[in-house]
């Protein structure tokens, strides 16, 4: 029986497909008839239609073939946003994404789609309905944010319709969803150590959460709308669930479905804020001697007590963007899939 051949535009590759948005993303594509090359450097579950290429983004020997015959490649690789390994960071968000950039130039890759992030410009103070215009953190508030900022721009910069090379980057905010190994682990994490008693401010503050689907969607839409006479050539998008939520109504949303009890006392934001930066300071002092690891970095409390949300109008008008799980739709799905993290299991 003869193979079916896949045209090369039906190709792509996911740079980070073996993590929480890549994973997602790579079933996503799978349902909607592609085949995938998956590039990480941690190993990911077996599926048909997939082929698995282990190693790291900043080796461009590594990289080439599993960038082979592939027309469109996802960028969602990044080490976790909760380390504060400086050196980690630069390497893997800077030079890793600027081996990747030549790498797709070298193989004949027509787009790339990066998951950049909508902290770029995000400086620990209030963001309402957050623009793509706002202008890049001018004091980042961590390593990560410093280098998404890099990353983002080099990424844009990259897209040259004269020589077939189309760039876009997406720009999600606070990603959530089964299988994610961050916000809800720490969250359960923080509640069984009895330290989720405490609401940081006044609790009225509005932040994005976005469900992995509608990230997934995004990333989709861009990649088949990005053509050489198309708007979104070069330019950042905001990828959120278009439905800002108190950021402690979110929290407590979902450790009630998982059995814990609700924060009910306030804290000053200052107060906490202070706090978490004296502390990160002693970790730093302390490095040579012992690992500390809080659990309320500066950063985390930042995000815990500002508003920060952002406008998608400029996809959902550039690319007909519209969410297509909402946030209570999202919060049910999410909580289910954690049974493991209920109170008493
Ligand atoms: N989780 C969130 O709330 C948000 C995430 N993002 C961005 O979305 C992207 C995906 O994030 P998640 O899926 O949450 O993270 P994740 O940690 O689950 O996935 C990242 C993947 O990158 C891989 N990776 C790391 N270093 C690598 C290297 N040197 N070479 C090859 N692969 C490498 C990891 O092994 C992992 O599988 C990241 O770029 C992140 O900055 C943006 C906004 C919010
Ligand atoms: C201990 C509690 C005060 C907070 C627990 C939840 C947090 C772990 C998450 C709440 C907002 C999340 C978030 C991110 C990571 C996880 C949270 C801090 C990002 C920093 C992930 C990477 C990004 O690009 C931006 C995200 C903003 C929201």
């Amino acid at each position: 029986m003869a193979t079916r051949v896949r045209p090369r535009n039906k190709r792509c590759a996911v740079i980070g497909g073996s993590g929480f948005l890549g994973a997602h993303l790579v079933e996503k594509l799978l349902d909607r008839g592609y085949s995938v090359s998956v590039f990480d450097i941690r190993e990911s579950r077996e599926l048909p239609g997939v082929t698995f290429y282990q190693g790291d983004l900043c080796d461009q020997q590594a990289l080439l073939p599993a960038l082979k015959d592939v027309s469109l490649v996802f960028h969602c690789a990044s080490p976790a946003p909760g380390s504060d390994n400086r050196e980690l960071f630069e390497r893997v968000n800077i030079q890793g994404t600027r081996t990747l950039i030549q790498a797709c130039i070298e193989a004949g890759v027509e787009k790339l789609v990066l998951t950049s992030s909508a902290s770029v410009v995000f400086e620990g103070s209030d963001i309402k309905n957050g623009r793509e215009d706002l202008p890049y953190a001018k004091k980042p508030i961590d390593y990560y944010t410093e280098t998404k900022i890099e990353q983002e721009k080099m990424v844009l910069e990259a897209c040259d319709k004269e020589n077939g090379f189309l760039t876009v980057a997406i720009r999600p905010h606070g990603i959530f969803g089964p299988r994610d190994p961050q916000l809800v682990p720490i969250l359960v994490d923080t509640a069984r150590r009895g330290k989720m008693k405490f609401i940081i401010g006044d609790g009225t503050n509005l932040v994005d959460f976005t469900f992995v689907e509608n990230v997934v969607h995004g990333h989709i839409l861009a990649a088949e709308r990005l053509r050489p006479d198309s708007p979104i050539c070069g330019k950042p998008y905001h990828i959120t669930n278009d439905e800002p939520v108190r950021f402690w109504d979110f929290m407590s949303e979902v450790l009630v479905g998982l059995g814990y009890n609700a924060p009910r006392y306030h804290l000053p934001y200052a107060l906490v804020y202070g706090l978490a930066l004296l502390l990160w300071l002693l970790a730093l002092i302390l490095r040579p001697l012992v690992s500390l690891k809080p659990t309320f970095t500066p950063m985390r409390v930042a995000l815990a007590g500002t508003h920060h949300y952002y406008s998608c109008e400029r996809a959902k008008q550039d690319m007909g963007y519209k969410p297509v799980v909402s946030l209570k739709e999202g919060i049910a799905r999410t909580v289910q899939s954690y049974p493991h993290l209920r109170q008493g299991s």
